[in-house]
């Protein structure tokens, strides 16, 4: 079977929230997503509509409500912590990295599910971290201290730490937070780029709707406790975008693709 379409996360009747004793909270119901190979989707919607939750559940970070999760064919609650680090890599905003490690201490991390106990790093192992920092553009500050990088750089470097774990899956939650428009463009193209060149299959979330309107491949819309995927075109001409906030406040232009105040 030839790669193209091939899908490599699925999920089906996939229910994802919290548990409170007995009580079961779902945030985001009934989410039947495919993402295939050499694609960029974006998950966009409101403060709290549940992206995060949805999306650290499709990475197996979180137990689902009800439904599973596919990583190519296997349900990812069923694979080993080894073998799924080389399938699939998470770039985690909030997460905590020592800001002392070098850019290429923590682009070498990503080799971590290929190195011995030891930690040694193979010849194959550097090719794919120089290839990482290449792809990112970060070879000028390969031996800078992550502490003395602009927010852009950082969100780079972890970009490629996630490269040099050269999974076909990256899911990245937040990615330009803090970032000015120009660093956001940036980023959503590098990811663009990574997606189609290398035939990555790349999820992210993100609040700019407008921009990711024109960057993305796909995009999940995730509204009313429901998950909507298809084509940005599709989305915008489906009327989704003009219910995502009070329409009293904020309306939503379907010529342009952009937002406006009333
Ligand atoms: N650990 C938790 N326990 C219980 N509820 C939680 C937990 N984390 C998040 N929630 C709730 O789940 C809902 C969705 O939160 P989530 O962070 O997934 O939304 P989001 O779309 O990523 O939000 P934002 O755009 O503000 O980052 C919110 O109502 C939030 O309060």
């Amino acid at each position: 079977m030839s790669d193209f379409n091939k899908i490599l996360l699925s999920s089906s009747k996939l229910s994802v929230g919290y548990k409170n004793g007995q009580e079961k909270i779902i945030i985001v119901e009934d989410v039947n997503l495919s993402l295939k190979k050499g694609t960029l989707t974006t998950m966009v919607g409101i403060n709290g509509s549940g992206k995060s939750t949805l999306l650290r559940t499709l990475a197996g970070l979180q137990n689902p409500i009800s439904g599973e999760v596919l990583l190519e064919k296997s349900p990812i609650k069923t694979l080993d912590a080894e073998i799924k680090a080389k399938q699939l890599s998470v770039v985690l905003t909030g997460q905590y990295i020592s800001k002392n490690l070098t850019v290429l201490e923590l682009v070498a991390l990503g080799r971590q599910p290929y190195t011995n106990w030891l930690g040694k790093l193979s010849e194959e192992d550097k090719v794919h971290i120089l290839n990482a920092i290449n792809a990112t553009e970060l070879e000028a500050l390969k031996n800078t201290a992550c502490h003395a990088l602009s927010d852009g750089q950082f969100q780079r470097a972890l970009i490629a730490r996630a490269l040099a774990q050269n999974t076909e899956v990256i899911l990245l939650d937040e990615p330009t937070t803090h970032l000015d428009l120009h660093h956001k463009a940036s980023i959503f193209s590098l990811l663009k780029t990574i997606a189609h060149e290398q035939q990555k299959t790349i999820l992210s979330t993100s609040h700019d709707i407008e921009l990711v309107l024109g960057m993305s491949d796909e995009m999940l819309v995730i509204h009313n406790g429901k998950a909507t995927q298809d084509t940005p075109k599709n989305l915008t001409e489906s009327g989704i975008f003009e219910q995502l906030f009070p329409d009293n406040i904020i309306g939503f232009n379907k010529e342009n693709q952009r937002f406006f105040i009333r």
